[in-house]
């Protein structure tokens, strides 16, 4: 396996550590950030569960590992985390001025249009491949709970409301709750996945929790001072979708919050203990 090491840092007495991998899914060179807990579990041949988190625009797999402030909580739980990158980079990858399309904004989607069908697979990439390469490669077992924020929310409500049998527990901050009908979605779509705007709904978690096949549970954390909220955002359309369809949604709004990771750092300490609760209970 080509897995390079980038960095290992102690960090509550476990290890912060980031790697690159030749993704085949991606079809380019990708880096990933993880933090382990405690060496000593690892020796017993613990295997750790594991949160996946998912990142927004611009970012990439160090702003979560920098500023979320998470692995106090991850330490002291006894659960991994799994930080990817937010689309596939590099020279040969298609790129776009625009912060909201390209890479650092891959949208966790499988591009089917030119240019960006031959390495944007995010999808993919996040469902299959890392956590293939992540349970080969590391103390980390198929356990899994799925995070994220702002773009990263709507990749991680995607990706879990679609594949419920991979994930105990959902949580996100700030989602794109309905990109379909929002600015930042519709130019990412009609790129990545053409004009017929059938081929969105699949990518739609609003539209996924009217017909949700599972109910794995899902968190929602959502700041009231964030400028993204009414024409990015739009947590109601995720509301009304979870009252249509008696999904049961947790949905948190906090007064004074914004869209920065200083609401995630505020935060995420409740969102690990939620996931906690489902990934440890009857392993
Ligand atoms: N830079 C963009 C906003 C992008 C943005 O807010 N990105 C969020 C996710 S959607 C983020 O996490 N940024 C990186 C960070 O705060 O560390 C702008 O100029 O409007």
């Amino acid at each position: 396996m080509n897995l390079e090491r980038l960095n290992s840092t102690k960090c509550f007495d476990g290890l912060q550590q980031q790697f690159a991998h030749q993704s085949e899914v991606l079809d380019c060179k990708m880096r990933f950030s993880i933090f382990l807990p405690q060496a000593a579990e690892v020796e017993k041949g613990h295997r750790f569960p594991a949160v996946y988190w998912l990142s927004g625009l611009t970012c990439t797999d160090e702003n979560f590992s920098v500023k979320a402030g998470a692995q106090r909580a991850a330490a002291e739980l006894g659960i991994a985390l799994v930080i990817p990158d937010t689309s596939p980079r590099g020279g040969q990858v298609p790129d776009d001025p625009d912060f909201a399309l390209g890479q650092g904004a891959g949208f966790y989607l499988n591009a089917t249009q030119a240019p960006w069908s031959a390495h944007y697979r995010m999808y993919d990439y996040i469902v299959h491949e890392l956590p293939a390469l992540i349970e080969r490669n590391f103390p980390v077992s198929g356990r899994r709970g799925i995070a994220g924020h702002s773009m990263g929310g709507h990749g991680a409500l995607v990706i879990g409301l679609r594949n419920p049998q991979s994930y105990t527990s959902i949580s996100v901050f700030s989602p794109i709750s309905n990109p379909m009908a929002c600015p930042w979605g519709e130019k990412a779509f009609n790129a990545y996945l053409g004009a017929d705007r059938s081929s969105w709904k699949d990518y739609d978690a609003a539209d996924l929790l009217r017909r949700a096949p599972g109910k794995l549970p899902v968190l929602v954390s959502q700041g009231e001072s964030d400028p993204y909220l009414e024409e990015q955002l739009k947590p109601h359309a995720l509301e009304a979708a979870a009252e249509a369809s008696g999904y049961p949604l947790t949905m948190e709004y906090h007064a004074g919050y914004d869209h920065s990771y200083f609401f995630v750092s505020s935060f995420i300490e409740q969102h690990l203990r939620f996931h906690a609760d489902y990934l440890l209970r009857n392993r």
